[in-house]
């Protein structure tokens, strides 16, 4: 272990989140360790249920509504233990610590009050400044998030503002308690693709410049792509594979991350890959309600042997490459060990 390694800004160990409704109970997010460190963006990949937006904004006390949630395991910000926290506290520590994009921002916002006060009204409420200094930051933020004519935007309402402008509004709210970390849902999969791209470049700027952390929750691997500087791939509530955005996309190693990709023709072209060929992944995510012991991708997998059905697969480093290239699948893991030594070997 590498002793001047820094402690990394958030992180999540041994994350085990349950939920019961009165029909049936669900491990959400099973064992999950990750990291983000300050200014960094980590994008959190799967499909739909996969657990992204429980694992992510579960241990911050946003849980869904209408279930019953236990909650397991460690999760600190800045050194900072946020479970078995009392709820204001932890509301304190999520005021200071995250900023929260949802992906509608129209549900974020409230429709019947202009949205510049909305904005200073939570200025006053998490920087504890007088209602004039709440307008000038409110101003001064719709500014920062590329918002032209500030002051008359200030005084629309919301249903007076484009979709683009509205996420824009929504990020600036995500803004008000300078956070450190961002925590962006899906932020562009309500919005056409020309806004996409401009909402896109509008996080990657506030990170360069303003250094701040982006966890980023997509199904969108060219998102993916553009955007992370890490990755991690969930599958039925576990990591599959996480790693940089390099190791984890131009050289996958889980049959589900390699998967998921072939559905992106430009990546399968960049690997040399046949790009009009077979794609994607067939079948269906199973009911997290009935698991079994095992590996959860056994059923789709294409490389599974006997024992992937029994044992579950542990989250191992890949000695050769980066150190921070994690994969849960010892067959692949193994595959690829001997596939690169081979390469050493030849040359
Ligand atoms: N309100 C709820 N009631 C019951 N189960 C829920 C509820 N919300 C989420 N779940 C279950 O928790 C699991 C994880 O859901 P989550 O919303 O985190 O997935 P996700 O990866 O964010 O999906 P999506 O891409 O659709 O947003 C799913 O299996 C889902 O069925
Ligand atoms: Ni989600």
């Amino acid at each position: 272990m590498n002793k001047l390694k820094k402690e990394p800004l958030f992180k999540v160990k041994d994350l085990v989140i349950d939920l019961y409704t009165e029909q049936v109970s669900v491990r959400a997010v099973d064992s999950v360790n990750l990291e983000v460190n300050a200014g960094e963006i980590l994008a959190v990949v799967g499909e739909s249920g996969s657990g992204k937006t429980v694992m992510t904004l579960g241990p911050l006390g946003l849980l869904p509504e209408g279930v019953s949630v236990d909650i397991r395991g460690q999760s600190q910000c800045s050194g900072q233990d946020l479970l078995n926290k009392p709820a204001r506290e932890l509301a304190k520590l999520r005021g200071e610590n995250f900023g929260i994009i949802f992906q509608d921002p129209i549900s974020a916002l409230n429709p019947m009050k202009k949205v510049g006060p909305q904005l200073a009204s939570q200025a006053v409420r998490l920087r504890g400044v007088s209602k004039q200094q709440g307008k000038e930051i409110a101003i001064e933020l719709l500014q920062r998030t590329g918002i032209p004519d500030p002051e008359d935007r200030y005084n629309r309402y919301p249903h007076e503002m484009s979709g683009g402008m509205l996420q824009r509004v929504m990020i600036a709210l995500a803004l008000v308690g300078n956070p450190k970390i961002l925590i962006a849902d899906e932020p562009i999969t309500a919005l056409d693709a020309t806004v996409q791209a401009q909402i896109l470049e509008l996080l990657k700027d506030i990170q360069c410049r303003e250094n701040i952390a982006i966890i980023l929750i997509t199904h969108d691997i060219s998102v993916v792509a553009q955007m992370a500087d890490q990755v991690a791939v969930l599958y039925a509530g576990r990591i599959a594979e996480y790693g940089t955005m390099e190791d984890v996309l131009t050289r996958p190693v889980h049959p589900y991350t390699k998967g998921l990709l072939s559905s992106v023709p430009d990546l399968r072209s960049k690997r040399g890959e046949n790009a009009s060929g077979p794609a994607g992944i067939t079948g269906s995510p199973p009911d997290q309600s009935s698991l079994l012991p095992g590996c959860r991708f056994v059923e789709r997998c294409p490389v599974a042997q006997t024992f992937c059905s029994k044992f579950r697969p542990p989250l191992e480093v890949l000695p050769h490459l980066s150190q921070r290239h994690f994969v849960a699948c010892p067959v692949a893991v193994e595959s690829t060990i001997e596939q690169m030594e081979g390469e050493a070997y030849e040359q």
